[in-house]
């Protein structure tokens, strides 16, 4: 079990490195988590620099995001244990600050349609260009449980997603492993920045 600890919060340190490294996560930005076995959650403690995590800096919670360990969790916490909730295979959960995310909540009000793109691809469960995703944005929140309640709402309504913006802060994906959620996280950025360009273009 202290394995598999050990073993997730390794792939976060280094997850954690590719997404500061491409910009994505600056000044202590962004949060990351993934799930073990038993359904505790290892996840990054609250204001950590996110390019540069050691072990100390990922920490256990319980399923419903207390804290196992007396250290004080992503203050984005609850955005991730209701993601669990809704997703009983789902294994991590990533939240990138990255430009391309952020931009778009400001071209687009309610939601990013991504559609006839090759990349679409890297998404798990998409096998052709010929596919249309909704990106849903909500409004920012310090209220944290709020803003989680809402994205329970929205995916009750509208069923399963890809990921969500947070108008004007970032992103969230995930996946069944910290891999998948990275790699969604690359597809979800960089198709987030061509809509950046198609639409800013059209606009001009
Ligand atoms: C400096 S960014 C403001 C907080 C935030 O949005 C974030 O993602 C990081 O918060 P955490 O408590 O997880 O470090
Ligand atoms: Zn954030």
């Amino acid at each position: 079990m202290n394995d598999e600890f050990q073993r997730r919060a390794d792939e976060i340190i280094e997850a954690g490195r590719f997404i500061h490294g491409k910009g994505w996560a600056p000044a202590t930005s962004g949060n990351f988590s993934a799930r073990l076995a038993d359904g505790r959650i290892a996840i990054t403690v609250s204001g950590r620099h996110k390019g540069q995590l050691t072990p100390d800096d990922i920490m256990l919670i319980d399923a419903e995001g207390r804290s196992l360990d007396g250290k004080k969790p992503s203050a984005e916490t609850l955005l991730h244990t209701s993601l669990y909730r809704r997703y009983p295979a789902m294994g991590a959960v990533l939240h990138p600050h990255g430009p391309s995310a952020t931009l778009v909540s400001r071209l687009f009000r309610d939601e990013v349609v991504l559609e006839d793109y090759e990349l679409l691809k890297a998404l798990a469960g998409i096998a052709t260009h010929e596919s249309r995703i909704a990106i849903p944005i909500f409004p920012n929140d310090q209220n944290i449980p709020r803003l989680a309640l809402r994205v329970e709402e929205y995916l009750e309504l509208h069923g399963d997603i890809y990921g969500y913006i947070i108008a004007g802060h970032g992103f969230y994906t995930w996946g069944d492993s910290v891999a998948d959620a990275l790699r969604h996280v690359e597809a979800l950025e960089f198709l987030f920045d061509l809509e950046i360009r198609l639409h800013g273009v059209k606009t001009l």
